[in-house]
């Protein structure tokens, strides 16, 4: 591979956004691709592909370059240099690059790569945690399976479309896609592109969701006609996929704290010819109350620690922080306390997170169930998706039904 000077100083002033100004990965590789407009699909996934690499390694490398934070300029080369000598990349002879250590970089990762959470790249209190919470066996197959590049998995909008026809439309698009076993709706890009530019998307016909994701909207039982409250709509993943299941018919209530989220979900639900959502902000307990029994399924689709979708975001590694962690869980009983109460008898609601932690899932569950809200509710069943099985992210979802 041929390394071009221009790309490689834009991954390096990505770095510097994100290492040292604490900017989300994400907005910051949006804003350098509006660098150069001629910079082609390629060149763009050189940089978008080259940061996320060395964000996810952040800790290995550091460790391997002797560099630390604030990173100087010639810090974010070094962490470069580091990933080129790993890749087995020839060290252009540019002077920020020059006496580039190749035999001792090789000879350093060896020797880290025995411990752990130098390997996988990760903090001291997040290893500590996963090893406590799933076992040294699970925990350590887990983290590598999360330190994986992810998939772009699209769920096809069967309010549009069937799936054959979907892959059809986007072969002649030169998107090329293959069915997944067991995710009915699902296509996995065979090579990794810019699927919003596509006819496809614009005419709503898919959305980009990660199989695991894909999941939690069928494990609600959702049938046309109902009355389904999504209690943590975001900007509307899981509503859309509930409206299909809906197909458009029934009432789909889609709240979140966020009024922001919200509007993003309308703009998506159009797009996706969904007709029969509408968006309440949660503004006061008012407008939870209104809803007080009156709902066939309710979906808590909680905020958590993130901790199953690390390789989808991999700087959440360096943003995340334990206090965060035990915060969100009593986030998530409060929500389990109180939207369960939108229920009706004889209704159904689903708790799911993108977390692996037994923390914020099933223990979460059995404390609602063993308290006085939760009398009302029985188990039917749960399910923990590991990364390390599926190759997707990890998730959790648990179906509780109201009592008649
Ligand atoms: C896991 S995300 C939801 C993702 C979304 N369901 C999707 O599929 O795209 C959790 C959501 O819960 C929202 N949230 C946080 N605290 C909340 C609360 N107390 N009540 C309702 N929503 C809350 C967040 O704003 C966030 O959008």
């Amino acid at each position: 591979m041929r390394l071009h000077r221009n790309l490689v100083f834009a991954v390096i002033d990505a770095l510097h956004m994100i290492f040292n100004e604490g900017e989300y990965a994400d907005k910051v590789i949006e804003k350098v691709l509006r660098y150069d407009k001629r910079w082609g699909a390629r060149d763009r996934g050189f940089i978008a592909e080259t940061t996320y690499d060395i964000v996810r390694w952040k800790r290995l490398y550091s460790e391997i370059a002797e560099v630390h934070e604030p990173y100087s300029k010639p810090h974010l080369f070094r962490l470069f240099g580091v990933w080129c000598v790993l890749r087995g990349i020839r060290i252009p002879d540019w002077k920020q690059l020059e006496g580039t250590p190749e035999r001792r970089i090789k000879g350093r990762f060896d020797e880290l790569s025995k411990i752990r959470k130098f390997r996988e790249s990760i903090p001291d209190w997040m290893d500590e945690l996963g090893e406590k919470s799933l076992g040294s066996e699970l925990w350590t197959k887990e983290i590598a399976a999360q330190n994986q590049q992810a998939e772009v998995i699209l769920r096809t909008n069967t309010l549009k479309i069937p799936k054959p026809q979907l892959k059809a439309f986007l072969t002649k698009e030169d998107i090329a896609t293959e069915f997944i076993d067991g995710y009915p709706e699902a296509l996995k890009l065979v090579e990794r592109k810019n699927v919003f530019v596509t006819e496809a998307f614009k005419d709503g016909l898919f959305e980009v969701q990660d199989a695991s994701s894909q999941l939690v909207a069928p494990f609600l039982e959702v049938e046309p006609g109902q009355r389904v409250i999504d209690a943590c709509a975001g900007a509307g993943g899981k509503t859309l996929h509930l409206a299909s299941q809906m197909q458009n018919k029934g009432q789909l209530i889609a709240l979140d704290i966020y009024e922001s989220k919200l509007k993003k979900l309308k703009k998506r639900a159009r797009r996706n010819g969904v007709h029969n959502v509408e968006t309440r902000a949660i503004d006061s307990t008012k407008v939870i109350k209104k809803l007080h029994n009156s709902a066939d399924r309710v979906l808590l689709d909680a905020p958590c620690s993130g901790l199953g979708v690390i390789k989808r975001n991999p700087d959440s590694k360096w943003k995340l922080e334990p206090e965060f962690v035990d915060r969100i869980m009593g986030v998530q009983q409060d929500i389990l306390q109180n939207y369960s109460k939108m229920v009706k008898k004889g209704g159904q609601m689903v708790y799911a997170t993108c977390s692996i932690l037994p923390q914020e899932n099933s223990d979460q569950v059995k404390n609602f169930l063993d308290s006085e809200n939760g009398k009302d509710f029985e188990f039917v069943r749960e399910r923990n998706v590991f990364a390390s099985e599926t190759g997707f992210d990890g998730f959790y979802m648990a179906l509780l039904k109201k009592k008649s």
